[in-house]
């Protein structure tokens, strides 16, 4: 057989769960790898340090325009003066904002050419106007703050598409990751479903299996493992209280014969009603187990000899009183049962378990179908 599709669920889930975890990893890795360059930037806010210096320009050429009519209007140099001393503020802003993007300089080198050009020039520019403010023509001066504004607004032109191409390309990478971020949450929430649900079948399968081997399959009695779990227990409670053990041994007499005469489908029945009398006798302190083949158990625990013999002989009656019909077969079954008492002594399971054997062996002995109590010296019959 293949043993390959032989694994167990949890085998296969784990190793499902190791590969996504591992392709997730990955891919997350991988993705952030490439977007990196995108992240680390504040875009918008250089997008806002190149529009301001736009306005400037297109300040600085309505000025140009207003030398042709007044070129010596007072106020017009003032503002013109004004703007020539923010030109230069700007463009070291804008270089300073660039130098801080992941953006490779070959994108932008031209665009700060052009402005480093205009900022070379407007030394003269500023000379032009002096000799304007002394009462020269405006003819210099307009021509190079043109050619200035010129640069000025090329430069920002190209700036300010690169970086609102930037900022579109970061948006579209955050949204990309924002989608990522939500499958990974909702793949991790599956994955964590899936574990919790085969750590539930492992609890259940747990619990079964513990069940199983505590159990007897063909009647749901306690098996000798069952039993031998409450008797360190029952032998201390005993021994602190003081107060009486007993045990009784029960075994079916010539349970051979049944199987023999009827099969053994009708033994297993016969078995399963037995067991089913032994517990509408007991109480519920009482530990009932069958120990294997035909032989059944009953510790009493806080029971003399005299309350476990009237226990065993009420237990002895019920079977041999039940009819043909609760068998399924047209036999008489009757049981023999050994009885031992423990009294707040030093005597170990096994030996109540050796004394009730010795009793068992001796309603055997004397005809079956009796109890046998263990005495201190030596068995007699109920
Ligand atoms: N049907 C059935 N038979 C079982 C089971 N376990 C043991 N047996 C049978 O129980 C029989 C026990 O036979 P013996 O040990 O000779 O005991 P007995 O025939 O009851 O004779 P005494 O105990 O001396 O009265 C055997 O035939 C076993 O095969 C079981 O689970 N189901």
């Amino acid at each position: 057989m293949n043993r390959r599709f032989n694994r167990p669920l949890g085998w296969q889930l784990g190793l499902g769960f190791t590969l996504l975890a591992g392709i997730c990893a990955i891919a997350t890795g991988v993705y952030l790898y490439q977007v990196r360059q995108h992240l680390g930037s504040n875009y918008t806010a250089l997008v806002a340090d190149v529009i301001r210096p736009q306005l400037h320009t297109v300040l600085l050429r309505s000025a140009l325009e207003d030398f042709h009519a007044h070129p010596q209007d007072s106020e017009l140099i003032e503002r013109f003066d004004n703007l020539l001393w923010r030109i230069p503020q700007h463009i070291e802003g804008v270089e300073f904002g660039l130098s801080k993007t992941p953006l490779a300089p070959a994108a932008y080198e031209a665009a700060l050419n052009r402005l480093e050009r205009a900022r070379e020039h407007l030394p003269e520019l500023r000379q032009a106007l002096g000799e304007i403010a002394a009462g020269a023509p405006p003819d210099d001066l307009i021509q190079q703050g043109f050619a200035i504004e010129n640069d000025l607004a090329q430069a920002y032109s190209r700036l300010s598409y690169l970086l609102h191409a930037e900022a579109a390309k970061q948006r579209i990478v955050m949204e990309r990751l924002a989608i990522g971020i939500a499958l990974l949450i909702l793949v991790i929430l599956i994955l964590v479903g899936c574990l919790m649900l085969v750590l539930m079948r492992l609890h259940h399968q747990h619990k079964k299996v513990l069940r199983l081997s505590l159990m007897d399959e063909l009647t749901g009695l306690g098996n000798r493992r069952y039993m031998l779990n409450f008797t360190d227990l029952l032998f201390e409670q005993s021994q602190r209280s003081g107060l009486p053990l007993s045990m009784a041994l029960i075994d079916l007499d010539h349970f051979k014969r049944v199987n023999d005469d009827f099969g053994h489908p009708a033994g297993d029945q016969v078995l399963k009603v037995v067991a089913d009398a032994l517990l509408g006798e007991v109480r519920k302190v009482d530990v009932v187990a069958r120990l294997g083949g035909e032989e059944f158990c009953v510790l009493m625990p806080e029971t003399d000899t005299q309350g476990a013999l009237d226990v065993t002989e009420r237990i002895r009656q019920r079977v041999a009183s039940l009819s043909h019909q609760a068998f399924g077969v047209p036999v008489a079954v009757t049981v023999s049962l050994g009885l031992a008492t423990v009294v707040a002594d030093d005597a170990t399971f096994d030996q109540l378990y050796s004394r009730a054997d010795q009793a068992l062996y001796q309603a055997k002995l004397q005809g079956r179908n009796r109890v046998a109590v263990d005495c201190p010296h030596g068995s007699c019959n109920a």
